[in-house]
């Protein structure tokens, strides 16, 4: 049986109310979960919690086989530095670079080399040498997706990563995120409000009455 990559155990949080309370999540390498709901219900809050972003009121989260906040600000760091991919809505790309070497940052990291079968699928590696600043949002999140991925990580979290792209190229980027996951032993866990997208994945949760459910 594959080795889970991450285990949340009982997990509550709340800022005026409560938003979920005592939700157990586990995913293991090679697969995929999508985690839908209602606007503000608490889908980003719980990939924060999951993600080193937010330490929850309530319960432990194993990533990579550590207890999450038992850990030094240094360790979380180094983690995001090299084990675990964050694709959040606001991505971290440097505006006055260009697109490769937004990439080439990424590779430094992972010591290996820039995957450009990877751009190309993302259908971005035309548009390399431009400035982050003269791309598309599209072809932004798109670069932003390569520089994730070029870093090897181990487990990938994605807040709404087709969210301003049309469908076809949302499924491309799907398609990318699906095999990088399945190749690489790797783990998937994405909000998104595009029920499409998330019956892509292995497993589909919703987040609705405080608890976090598995779709049939
Ligand atoms: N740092 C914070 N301080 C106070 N309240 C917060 C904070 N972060 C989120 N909230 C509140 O928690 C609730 C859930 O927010 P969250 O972004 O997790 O929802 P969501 O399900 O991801 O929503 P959406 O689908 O609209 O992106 C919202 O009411 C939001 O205002």
């Amino acid at each position: 049986m594959s080795e889970a990559l991450l285990e949340a155990k009982g997990i509550s949080h709340g800022f005026e109310y409560t938003l979920f309370d005592d939700v157990d999540f586990v995913l293991k390498a090679t697969e995929s979960a999508a985690i839908v709901g209602r606007s503000g219900s608490g889908k980003s809050t719980l990939l924060h919690i999951v993600s080193t972003f937010l330490t929850p009121n309530e319960g432990s989260v194993k990533l990579l086989n550590k207890e999450l906040y038992a850990l030094k600000e240094s360790e979380i760091e180094e983690m995001r530095r090299y084990e675990i991919g964050i694709i959040f809505q606001f991505h971290y790309l440097f505006k006055g670079m260009s697109a490769m070497e937004n990439v080439n940052v990424a590779t430094m990291l992972s010591g290996e080399e820039i995957d450009e079968n990877l751009l190309e699928k993302l259908e971005i590696k035309e548009v390399m040498d431009h400035k982050i600043g003269d791309l598309s949002g599209g072809q932004q999140q798109r670069v932003s997706i390569a520089r994730v991925l070029s870093k090897k990580p181990r487990v990938i979290f994605a807040d709404e990563p087709t969210g301003n792209l049309d469908k076809e190229t949302a499924n491309l980027v799907m398609d990318v995120l699906l095999e990088y996951t399945k190749h690489n032993d790797a783990a998937l866990l994405l909000v998104t409000h595009d029920n499409e997208m998330a019956s892509r994945c292995d497993k589909t949760y919703r987040l609705e009455e405080k608890q976090l459910k598995e779709y049939a």
